[in-house]
C-alpha cells in the first residue's frame, strides 16, 4: 500500500554535505519518492513540542538541545510501505547496540550516539499524518493520490529542491 512518512535528517547529517548526499542517494536507491522537502532550524520550544511524548525522560533535554542546535532536513517520503521501509533503513534507535546488531543500517554506519542517531521516521500512519502536518502545514494529504500510481523512476528528481517532479 502506498504510504507517506516523515523523514528527518538530523543536525549532524545536515552539517556534513557528503554524508547528507550519501543518505539522500540511499533513499533514492530504495525507490522512495521525495514528495516535499524543507530545510529548517527548530527552536527549543518547537523541538520540545515535536518530542513531547518523551518529556520527563532522562534524555529529553539532551534531545531537544540537539534537535535545535542546527538545521535539519525534513522530507515527506512516499512509496509502498514507506513507514516500515524508512524505519528499517534507519535501523534501531540505539546506536551503541545498532553498530553491532544492524551495522548495515544508516544508524549502524553513521550514528554517533543514541541521541545523535542520524534520522527520524514516523512509526504509524497516524503519527505520519501528525508529523507531516507539524512540518508541512501547507501540504494537502489528499494530494497523495497524484503519486499513488507512479513509480519513482517515472518521475524526475530535482537535485536542487530535493523533490520529485510529476510528469507534465
Ligand atoms: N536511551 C536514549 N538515550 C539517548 N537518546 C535517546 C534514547 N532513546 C531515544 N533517544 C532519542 O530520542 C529520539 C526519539 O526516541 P524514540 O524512542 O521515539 O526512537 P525512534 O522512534 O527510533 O526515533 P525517532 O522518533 O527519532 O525516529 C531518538 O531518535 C533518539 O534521538
Amino acid at each position: 500500500m502506498f504510504q507517506l512518512t516523515l523523514c528527518i535528517l538530523k543536525p549532524d547529517v545536515v552539517r556534513s554535505p557528503r554524508l547528507f548526499h550519501e543518505i539522500i542517494e540511499l533513499i533514492l536507491q530504495r525507490q522512495f519518492i521525495f514528495v516535499k522537502s524543507k530545510r529548517l532550524q527548530l527552536n527549543s520550544e518547537r523541538a520540545g513540542e515535536f518530542y513531547r511524548e518523551h518529556q520527563g525522560k532522562f534524555f529529553y533535554s539532551r534531545l531537544v538541545h540537539y534537535m535545535s542546535c542546527g538545521p535539519i532536513s525534513c522530507h515527506i517520503l512516499g512509496r509502498d510501505n514507506a513507514i516500515q521501509e524508512w524505519r528499517s533503513m534507519l535501523g534501531p534507535t540505539k546506536v551503541f547496540k545498532t553498530i553491532f546488531e544492524a551495522e548495515s543500517t544508516i544508524r549502524g554506519q553513521y550514528g554517533v550516539t543514541d541521541t545523535r542517531n542520524c534520522g527520524h521516521g514516523s512509526d504509524s500512519t497516524e503519527t505520519a499524518q501528525r508529523e507531516i502536518k507539524f512540518f508541512f502545514p501547507e501540504f494537502d494529504m489528499k494530494s497523495i493520490s497524484k503519486y499513488e500510481n507512479l513509480l519513482a523512476n517515472n518521475l524526475v528528481f530535482n537535485r536542487d529542491s530535493l523533490e520529485h517532479q510529476l510528469p507534465s
